[in-house]
């Protein structure tokens, strides 16, 4: 990333304004990448066939590697924990055996996919929420996220790969912060135009499973919004959707066969926003 890319820190605090606005955010969702309804297990042939398109968008130049943030969310990993131990996005624990099962869930599906990326040459690495991201002002209240180390990965040429976790929530212990939630985050703070959220349906649909080109409000389409169809703490597509319409910028639902063409400059599946 050029160095007039990344402002110094406007207040002195962990907020980086990267200045570059052709960050691209793309978000693995777990019901693409894990059997969400088999607890911890991968769907190796999503995982795999996701990582050799982002691997050849990169080698061919599609996507420069201090440009790419990836998110991942938790699938039959995170969800499976979390549920089985009451936490979710509005109720936490301060049990810490709960939070460490949670967040090492979340820690073994992060190692599988960048293992998978290094297999693809992608200079991924992993970033954490869990030990530095926070709510100060306790549940549905802003997420303090740090991404100082962020930018500067990326301005070093890494492509950092965080993920949905366990969050330090004021007079809640530990709640969850979802991936959707990370990717509004990241693309504010990073002033990216190119946000796409990668899952196991082509978009959202409507009554009669035909996808929605467009959404600029959620009451037009809250009556197709629906859950997962698996196990899911965090709200399904309705949550997604209601997350993603925050967003300053367009951000777009595709399924797996629109990776390729979002990360080459398509406009695939649901524009939100
Ligand atoms: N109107 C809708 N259109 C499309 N999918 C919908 C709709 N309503 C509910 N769904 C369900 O939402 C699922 C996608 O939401 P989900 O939260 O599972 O996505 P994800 O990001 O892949 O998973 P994770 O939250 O684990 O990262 C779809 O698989 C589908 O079953
Ligand atoms: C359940 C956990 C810990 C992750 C939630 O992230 P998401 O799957 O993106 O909603």
């Amino acid at each position: 990333m050029s160095e007039d890319a990344t402002e110094d820190c406007p207040n002195g605090s962990d907020d980086v304004v990267v200045g570059s606005d052709d960050v691209v955010v793309v978000k693995l969702g777990g019901s693409l990448i894990t059997e969400k309804d088999r607890p911890e297990t991968i769907d190796e042939n999503a995982l795999e066939a996701a990582c050799d398109t982002i691997g050849a968008a990169l080698a061919d130049g599609a996507v420069a590697p201090d440009r790419l943030v990836l998110v991942h969310g938790g699938g039959s990993f995170g969800h499976h924990h979390a549920s089985k131990h009451g936490v979710s996005t509005t109720a936490g624990t301060h049990d810490a055996a709960a939070a460490f099962e949670i967040h090492g869930a979340m820690a073994r599906l992060n190692h599988a996919i960048v293992t998978r990326l290094h297999d693809r040459s992608v200079p991924a690495v992993p970033v954490h929420p869990l030990s530095t991201s926070s709510r100060p002002s306790g549940v549905d209240r802003d997420l303090d996220l740090p991404t100082a180390s962020m930018a500067t990965l990326l301005a070093e040429g890494f492509v950092p790969v965080i993920h949905g976790d366990g969050v330090a929530t004021r007079g809640a212990g530990i709640t969850v912060v979802s991936g959707d939630e990370l990717v509004v985050e990241i693309a504010e703070r990073f002033g990216a135009d190119r946000v796409g959220l990668c899952s196991t349906v082509p978009g959202v649909l409507d009554d009669e499973g035909v996808i929605v080109p467009e959404i600029t409000s959620f009451e037009a389409v809250a009556e197709y919004l629906g859950g997962s169809d698996a196990t899911d703490v965090s709200g399904g597509m309705a949550g997604k959707v209601r997350e993603l319409l925050a967003l300053s910028s367009q951000a777009f639902v595709f399924g797996p066969d629109g990776l390729d063409g979002f990360l080459r400059g398509d406009e695939p599946g649901t524009r939100i926003g």
